[in-house]
């Protein structure tokens, strides 16, 4: 199918570096069959016969969504039926004028997050799946049983002195009790902000110290690469650090094997001793309350691999329309639906998974190794439990091929229908291997956002094709944009990524940051008015598909010519002689020139970077991008330093290999990596 993108031929035609090595011809990997069943057209019949339109495909109904930003938010909450005690009694939203106003959405609403997600109480009906390394059997949460768990943590909760507008905190495992918790100060108007054990101490206090949370959450231990390690001596720092904000702190005995002693926890008490303290309250049915749409849900936290990280303040309403809009339109997901999602509580994708439960899905949540006791643990569950939907990373499906592990070859995936991938951008060999040696029928959605929105920019679709390489689409409502410079936007021509219409999911503000001067700094100061996301993107003229090529602030501008790291990475990525790489600028001649530095640690099996490997990667990238993408130098490196959430940090090396130190943050796995970078002889001007 050809999309009717207006293109300018002098566009396309521009002789410009930008996505010269991108096909815009891509395989076509998968076709959706019988789309007429899917809730996306629906919908779109829906709208037309609400507006009296006649919107063909999808790429018409996007069209009217970042047209009509009023209509199409309201119809996304009347299809999905989103529960509010209030109905809106004015505007949708403000649509004029800059994005960075604040606009209030759906003014007069009333709604809560979690009386969305606990609409169903089905006794039969499973809400959560919840296991992991180590964990024989999985543990089964019906809906009934949800509601009644989340009933005692509220009242709990309430008892404690919890109110609308306190931050309650979890540095805590995958289970279900962070599921529970997290619903319970929702469904009070409390505020909830997790990070993971994995997270270090400095790490945690750093984001939980500014935002100063009534309780804390957490775990007696943690499984990780099959053996318990103990998580309470970590709590006990970050409390030393917290030095008295916590008022209580509630220990989860989730490993069973590990001792489980409250007493030994400044302020400690157990999971069971915390829900009993609730009991004198007789209330039978939770009481939700009634907030603005604009109300806080989550606060969650950027990254902040060199300084501080921002804290991202996510509202009730924009969280709740925008999962809703991506699970049930984007993703034809229901409540015959099992989700499952690769995530720690640190990470965003843990929030959308939990916001299956709004459509009556069931969610599995899992914690620790994916490839423990073997390759095949997840597929395991996902064969066992009947996985639908099955969320992860690019970088576990690449690990995945490497461990040349063929789930068709073991596992009846008869059920599942999606694949998603993020984290960082899908490869093109990586559609090959999940067609190949997972399953040929099904939806693989490369699909991208992150924390600032803590949902999707650009996304999966039930009712589009895959094309090798490309995200499927721009998702509904997100008016994305490559621009190449201020109201410059490119379509064949890789640009920044921009979304330039109001959307609801747009943090309500950063935490601390009484006059926005982080937030606008953090997305407005690059375009004036209308949010830079800081990635660089190409969109394909004949697909309506999207290719993430890296951070813009990462982005290589050798001699004026603009390219994303991702277009090197995806040729180095071929080679099993290198086992992972890093590629970034290095300012020379007093910042006004660039030349690209291309760092491959070597494979076991390879351990020397020879002359003639860097001959072959040279002509490699030559023939395949051109002369100018080509490396200035092609480096060995012990380590590249990685995020917890996953990400290479490319911006802290670039800046270290110009020159400047850097004061690596909690955030990194490998902060000592950094000091690789150094002065390095070979790049001395
Ligand atoms: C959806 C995403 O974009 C997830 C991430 O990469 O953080």
């Amino acid at each position: 199918m050809t999309m009717a993108i207006t293109v300018d031929q002098d566009q396309t035609q521009q002789q410009d570096a930008a996505g010269q090595g991108l096909n815009a011809n891509p395989t076509k990997m998968w076709e959706p069959s019988n789309i007429e069943s899917k809730e996306m057209t629906k919908f779109r019949i829906f709208v037309n016969q609400k507006h009296n339109l006649s919107l063909a495909n999808y790429d018409d109904l996007w069209k009217w969504s970042v047209d009509d930003v009023e209509n199409f938010w309201a119809a996304v909450w009347e299809y999905t039926k989103v529960i509010s005690s209030t109905q809106w009694t004015n505007k949708v939203v403000e649509t004029t004028g800059p994005m960075d106003n604040f606009p209030t959405w759906f003014e007069g609403a009333r709604l809560n997050y979690a009386e969305n997600a606990l609409w169903c109480r089905d006794a039969h009906k499973t809400a959560i799946i919840s296991t992991g390394e180590l964990q024989a059997t999985p543990k089964r949460l019906s809906y009934a049983a949800l509601y009644e768990q989340v009933l005692k943590t509220a009242k709990a909760m309430r008892a404690a002195g919890v109110v609308k507008g306190d931050r309650v905190a979890g540095y805590i495992a995958n289970c279900v009790e962070a599921v529970i918790a997290m619903l319970a100060a929702a469904s009070i108007g409390a505020i909830w902000s997790s990070t993971s054990p994995d997270f270090g101490t400095v790490g945690v206090l750093d984001r939980f110290a500014q935002i100063r949370p009534k309780l804390l959450f957490s775990v007696n231990a943690v499984v990780y690469n099959g053996r318990p390690h103990d998580h309470v001596g970590k709590l006990k720092t970050v409390l030393e650090g917290l030095d008295g904000m916590v008022e209580k702190v509630i220990l989860i005995p989730f490993v069973e094997s590990m001792p489980c002693d409250a007493s030994a926890v400044p302020k400690g008490i157990t999971w069971d001793a915390f829900l009993k303290s609730g009991e004198s309250d007789p209330a039978t049915e939770l009481t939700f309350e009634p907030l603005p749409f604009n109300h806080p849900l989550y606060i969650l936290f950027s990254s902040g691999t060199t300084g501080k990280p921002k804290c991202i303040v996510h509202s009730v309403g924009g969280m709740l329309l925008q999962h809703k809009k991506e699970h049930v339109l984007h993703g034809n997901l229901g409540p015959q639906d099992t989700l499952f999602q690769y995530t720690t509580t640190g990470w965003m994708m843990w929030n959308w998974l939990v916001s299956g439960l709004t459509l009556g899905a069931t969610i599995v949540l899992f914690d620790g190794s994916p490839f423990k006791p073997g390759p095949g643990a997840l597929w395991e569950l996902v064969e066992s439990e009947q996985v639908t939907a099955f969320g992860t990373s690019a970088k576990y499906l690449q690990a995945l091929e490497d461990a040349q592990y063929k789930p068709k070859e073991h596992h009846g995936l008869k059920k599942l229908h999606s694949i998603y991938s993020t984290g960082s951008p899908l490869k093109p060999e990586s559609f090959d291997f999940v067609y190949s040696q997972i399953k040929q029928d099904l939806l693989l959605g490369s699909i991208t956002g992150g924390t600032d929105i803590c949902s999707l920019f650009a996304s999966h679709c039930a009712v589009l094709p895959v094309y090798r390489g490309e995200i499927q689409c721009r998702s509904l409502g997100m008016k994305i944009e490559a621009w190449r410079g201020p109201e410059d936007p490119v379509v064949g021509i890789s640009g920044d990524l921009v979304c330039s219409r109001v959307f609801p999911c747009m943090p309500v503000y950063f935490w601390n940051d009484p006059e926005h001067a982080k937030y606008k700094a953090a997305y407005f100061d690059n375009y004036p008015g209308v949010w830079y996301h800081g990635d660089y993107v190409w969109i394909n003229p004949n697909t309506g598909g999207i290719i993430m090529l890296g951070r813009s602030d990462g982005t290589l501008n050798p001699n004026g010519v603009r390219f994303g790291s991702a277009e090197i990475y995806n040729i180095v990525d071929t080679y099993s002689e290198i086992a992972d790489s890093l590629c970034v600028g290095q300012s020379i001649s007093g910042g006004t020139d660039e030349r690209v530095v291309l760092f491959l640690k070597m494979a076991d099996h390879y351990p020397e970077l020879t002359a003639d490997l860097i001959q072959r990667l040279k002509v490699h990238i030559r023939n395949q991008l051109s002369p100018r993408h080509v490396p200035a130098f092609i480096l060995k490196t012990d380590d590249i330093p990685y995020t917890i959430n996953g990400k290479k940090v490319e911006i802290a090396v670039k800046k270290i290999i110009s020159g400047k130190k850097v004061v690596p943050s909690g955030t990194l796995v490998n902060p000592e990596s950094l000091n690789l970078y150094y002065d390095i002889p070979a790049l001395r001007e």
